[in-house]
């Protein structure tokens, strides 16, 4: 039910080992080593990148860095406060500059101006894309938001294969991270789950399918959580907002309803109608990037879509 489908990592690991002059390969067909789909490619990509990040930064020096920051801000509590306050789906803005599927989105990118208009909007909290390679983000924007003084809480909108990238998160002032159910079996987002929260942190666990939705329902705790459903394919990058509203009408998306738990609509959210659209489908927050920050006013943009 609900399988990981997402391989961590190359079946026969690297195409080629270097061994004396000669270099062999490991077992296995050439295609098999090769990544299936763009998350794939992204999750092989990022054990890597943690494995550079965690020698020049150990996980000691991480640690003693995310100990040392203001306590996280509350995550869910924001978005349940602005649902109730204005009767909408409380909004996580992404700044967001770049994406594989459609490329450079706002070339004129300037993170923290990017943020503070999306406060001044309305939005309730804000994800930040920290990947470098696939989306142009940066830890150092999730840094210099908060350092600029926005009060939204804040998600690093990360790729997490490792406890590491956790406390990279937290120690960059993240007050809640993203964990994607496609790629982490269940036991990996329970111990992910208790590293956030022993450092007081949210996660919003991503789920795209009806049978991942049933797995991470059993993941203790997770009603203190949020969970997400994206309508972007992430292996094909089609996007449909019925998505969200199959999964919600399936047994688990009513059991979402009557265990109270928030869920976030995600990807593809354009217009009001389309806001109206996942929010009667049962979702009480909405992730949105995209149509409001390809726009030159982005405050503009996020009022007017919660119009
Ligand atoms: O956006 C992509 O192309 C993408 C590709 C592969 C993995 C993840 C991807 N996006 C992450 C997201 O889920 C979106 O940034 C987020 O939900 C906002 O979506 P949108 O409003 O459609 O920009």
């Amino acid at each position: 039910m609900g399988e990981v489908t997402i391989r961590r990592r190359p079946p026969h690991g690297l195409e080629t080992q270097p061994c004396g002059p000669h270099a062999f390969r490991v077992g296995g067909l050439p295609e098999e080593n090769k990544p299936q789909n763009i998350l794939e490619e992204i999750v092989w990509w990022k054990a890597r990148e943690v494995e550079v990040m965690r020698d020049k930064q150990p996980l000691a020096m991480l640690q003693a860095l995310a100990k040392k920051m203001d306590p996280p801000r509350d995550f869910r509590g924001a978005v349940l406060a602005k649902a109730n306050e204005t009767g909408r789906p409380g909004l996580i803005a992404e700044v967001k500059k770049a994406s594989p599927s459609k490329g450079v989105i706002q070339p004129d990118f300037d993170p923290v101006r990017i943020a503070q208009a999306y406060e001044r909007g309305g939005a309730a909290c804000l994800s930040v894309l920290t990947d470098a390679k696939f989306f142009q983000g940066s830890f150092q924007n999730l840094t210099r938001i908060r350092a600029a003084g926005v009060q939204c809480p804040l998600l690093c909108k990360e790729f997490i294969v490792e406890a590491y990238q956790v406390y990279k998160a937290r120690a960059s002032g993240a007050d809640a991270i993203l964990l994607i159910a496609a790629v982490l079996p269940n036991a990996d987002l329970a111990y992910f789950m208790k590293a956030a929260s022993n450092l007081g942190m949210t996660c919003l666990i991503e789920v795209h399918t009806e049978g991942e939705l049933a797995r991470v329902l059993q993941l203790p705790g997770v009603e203190n959580h949020l969970l997400g459903i994206n309508n972007r394919d992430l292996g094909t990058f089609k996007v449909d907002l019925n998505t969200t509203k199959r999964i919600m009408d399936s047994e688990w998306g009513q059991q979402v309803k009557d265990r109270g738990i928030v869920m976030v609509g995600e990807s593809g959210i354009f217009t009001p109608e389309d806001v109206a659209f996942v929010k009667q489908a049962g979702c009480g927050a909405i992730l949105v990037g995209e149509s409001i920050v390809k726009q030159g006013d982005p405050e503009a943009g996020v009022k007017a879509l919660l119009a």
